[in-house]
């Protein structure tokens, strides 16, 4: 396929039909009163007739999406992850590739994912990433207890680190929503791993849990206290002190995932929910995720936030002159910028 056609048939999956079925431009509605559609968006109804919400905002592809591969990132060579995107769309994929190993992680494995994650905020043509992990059977099962030494997980180079830790926080900070799309085993650090993310959607064979306090081990961070903010204290606590694993409906019902689908509709679900986030609008997104952020971070929390209203403040006018006046050694004239209430 040329890479004309491959666009066109790009361009009219998003519009929900095969090539050839409808014309560029011709949007056909979806039935939407009261009931969910098939990418699990509901709207609503007041009236039993389709609102102009949904008339307008209509529903989103659920097409495969075609994915590029990028073997190199930061000028290393991708050896324990698969870095991809999604051609002509704003999705990045981050696979964690250590199938045989319930896809534990190594210190590489984090620095992989940490330079993939980078390049993922670095490029404005992504607006949301999926983290993953190879194979039907897990997302990830944590530390990779086989090159766990006296003071953490120890690499090629001998040294001993907890690098997850960062990678955590990166997740975090990212000024992107991060979908953790999960299948199989999510324990241990991996569980930690797909909290931080900004949703989780997982399928029916999911299992989640953490395993620390069986295997010496714990994190009294995010893995704890962010849990806790999601399942409340006494779950959060029975889930750490009894070191329990759970399934996919129980980890729902708990608030601790926010889909849970058919194992063979997992991508298809993900995809659908993040190309339901890129309709709306970036910035918006931006703002909500350091809210949601800043009421738990604290002051790094009210610095990132404080960040996106620079961001935005940068953008204006007022802002631009203050700059301008600078530029030309003049006084800022901010009297015609309103004091609004
Ligand atoms: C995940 C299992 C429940 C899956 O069970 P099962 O399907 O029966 O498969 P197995 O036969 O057990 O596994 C297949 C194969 O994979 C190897 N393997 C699996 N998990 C790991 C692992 N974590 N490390 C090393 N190897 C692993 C397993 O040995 C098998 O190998 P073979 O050669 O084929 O025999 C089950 O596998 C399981 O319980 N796994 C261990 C889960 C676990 O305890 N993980 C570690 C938790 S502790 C942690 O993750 C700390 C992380 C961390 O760095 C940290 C430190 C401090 C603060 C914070 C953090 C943080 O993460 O946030």
């Amino acid at each position: 396929m040329n890479n004309a056609s491959r666009r066109l048939n790009v361009l009219s999956q998003h519009l929900g039909k095969p090539c050839g079925e409808r014309h560029v431009g011709e949007v056909e509605l979806q039935p939407v009163a009261g009931s969910s559609n098939n990418a699990g968006t509901s709207y609503a109804s007041a009236t039993g007739q389709p609102s102009s919400y949904a008339r307008v905002h209509g529903e989103v592809s659920r097409a495969p999406a075609h994915w590029r591969r990028i073997d190199t990132v930061a000028k290393e060579e991708l050896r324990e992850v698969r870095y991809e995107k999604a051609v002509e769309e704003g999705i990045a994929k981050v696979t964690i590739n250590r199938p045989k190993k319930r896809n534990a992680f190594t210190p590489r494995t984090v620095m992989e994912m940490s330079w993939c994650f980078a390049d993922a905020r670095e490029d404005p043509t992504v607006g949301v990433v999926i983290l993953t992990g190879e194979g039907p059977l897990a997302f990830c099962s944590g530390g990779d207890q086989s090159v766990r030494g006296a003071g953490g997980y120890v690499g090629s180079d001998g040294i001993p680190r907890l690098n997850v830790l960062d990678l955590q926080m990166q997740i975090r900070r990212l000024p992107k929503p991060v979908v953790a799309q999960v299948a199989g085993y999510a324990v241990g650090g991996g569980h930690i791993l797909h909290m931080v993310c900004d949703l989780t959607i997982a399928a029916d064979n999911a299992v989640f849990g953490q395993t620390g306090p069986k295997v010496g081990s714990f994190d009294a961070g995010y893995g704890s206290t962010h849990m806790a903010r999601l399942v409340g204290q006494k779950k959060a606590r029975e889930m750490w002190f009894l070191a329990r694993l759970y399934d996919a409906q129980q980890a729902l019902d708990m608030g601790l995932v926010n889909k849970v689908v058919p194992l063979d509709q997992l991508e298809t679900e993900t995809l659908a929910w993040c190309r339901e986030m890129l309709r709306n609008s970036p910035m918006a997104l931006r703002v909500l995720k350091s809210a949601l952020n800043a009421a738990e971070d604290g002051q790094a929390g009210i610095q990132q936030l404080g960040g996106d209203a620079t961001l935005l403040f940068y953008q204006s006018e007022e802002g631009n002159e203050g700059r301008q006046a600078y530029m030309e050694q003049r006084a800022p004239d901010f009297s015609r910028f309103k004091r609004l209430p």
